[in-house]
């Protein structure tokens, strides 16, 4: 209590009898729990690992992330600038560390360290340089967080999630990568501004490879259910005269128009991250195009990783969608895997 009878005459009898502000203020009733359950620590806190972080707790996806880097300074800094946002989010527990024991017990790692493009540069080149990184990375994450589901987001995904599935010895559906996720919601938003309907109503697939050769699914975009390809039956062909085929190029050009214009892409994959995160950490199975085996799939018979619709949830990657695709959809899917097999088989790790 604190009334005139505690304050004594010296600094030592006043240190002992004096009860702390906390101490008076709060009756303890039981222990707090060290973990929601939900913890996320984001590898590589660049400009798509600070976005995704970002995104996950402005959304209150999870308020327990986890930041890891090798530069101690910025993520000192980083750390700082976010706790002084907490009064905005729910109380966010936001911790930062170049230890990988700091991430002990995740229930999902998202890997977005490594090296980007620079301008003109495929996301194919990056492949030696980050294979090296996640070297070092994975072994550490699974040997902390055994339990653990991977989201690689790291360039190029397709083939960092491949490496990553090898490295870490999980299970194939607890290795995900963003893949085309990405991809999807470009093409949706170009679909939306050709439209005028909101990006959520207009219903499209890009799969394949988050990159060069992804492959659009024009045989089942749709707006509420009516197939464009009805309207149009020469839709995202060369034969088009409303030349649809332009958003699919426009998908594939966007990365490198941004990276030529502000030097990186940031929010939108910073965003896309924190929804299939939501899906992993909220048991919602949802559908998204997301990075997974594909060896089995669509007459597809390299071991490799490529986006397909996967119904995402606390366990992982827990189905693949049979999309019904055209003949030409198949081929242009099994190009992609040939080409993600082409670059693993030169591959040192
Ligand atoms: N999958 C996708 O849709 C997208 C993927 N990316 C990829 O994400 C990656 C990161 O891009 P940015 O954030 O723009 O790069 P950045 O250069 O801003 O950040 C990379 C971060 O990784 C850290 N890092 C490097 N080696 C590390 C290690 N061994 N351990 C821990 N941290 C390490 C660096 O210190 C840096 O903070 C790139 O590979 C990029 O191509 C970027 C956009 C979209
Ligand atoms: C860089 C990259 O992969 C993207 O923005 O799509």
């Amino acid at each position: 209590m604190i009334d005139g009878t505690v304050y004594q005459k010296t600094t030592a009898t006043t240190i002992k009898t004096m009860a702390s502000v906390k101490d008076s203020l709060l009756a303890p009733v039981a222990e707090t729990l060290p973990s929601s359950g939900h913890k996320v620590t984001v590898v590589g806190i660049g400009m798509v690992g600070m976005a995704s972080a970002f995104s996950i707790l402005a959304q209150n996806v999870s308020k327990e992330v986890c930041l890891i880097d090798v530069c101690a300074d910025k993520l000192q800094g980083e750390l700082m600038d976010l706790q002084h946002g907490s009064n905005f989010l729910k109380n966010p527990q936001i911790t930062a560390s170049t230890d990988y024991a700091a991430s002990a017990n995740s229930r999902l790692c998202i890997v977005t360290a490594g090296v980007r493009q620079k301008e003109g540069e495929s996301r194919l080149s990056l492949v030696q340089r980050n294979t090296d990184i996640l070297k070092n990375i994975i072994p550490k994450l699974v040997e902390y967080s055994p339990d653990t589901i991977l989201l690689m987001v790291s360039n190029p995904v397709d083939i960092m999630t491949y490496v990553a599935w090898k490295l870490s010895g999980l299970p194939k559906n607890r290795v995900i990568g963003s893949g085309t996720n990405l991809d999807s919601s470009r093409f949706r938003f170009l679909m939306s501004q050709r439209l005028g309907v909101a990006p959520t109503s207009c219903h499209g697939w890009i799969i394949g490879e988050h990159g060069d050769s992804s492959v659009p699914v024009w045989s089942g975009v749709n707006i509420a259910g009516v197939r464009l390809r009805e309207l149009n039956p020469t839709i995202g062909t060369g034969e088009d005269p409303e030349k649809w085929n332009e958003l699919h190029k426009q998908v594939v050009d966007s990365a490198y128009e941004v990276i030529k214009l502000k030097g990186y892409t940031s929010w939108a994959i910073g965003l896309s991250t924190a929804s299939l995160a939501s899906a992993i950490l909220r048991n919602t199975s949802s559908v998204a195009a997301v990075s997974t085996s594909v060896l089995g799939e669509h007459g597809i018979d390299k071991d490799v990783f490529l986006s397909l619709p996967c119904v995402l949830n606390a366990n992982g990657v827990t189905s693949v969608v049979k999309q019904i695709l055209t003949e030409d959809e198949v081929q242009q899917l099994q190009k992609s895997a040939n080409i993600m097999a082409d670059v693993q088989a030169g591959l040192k790790f």
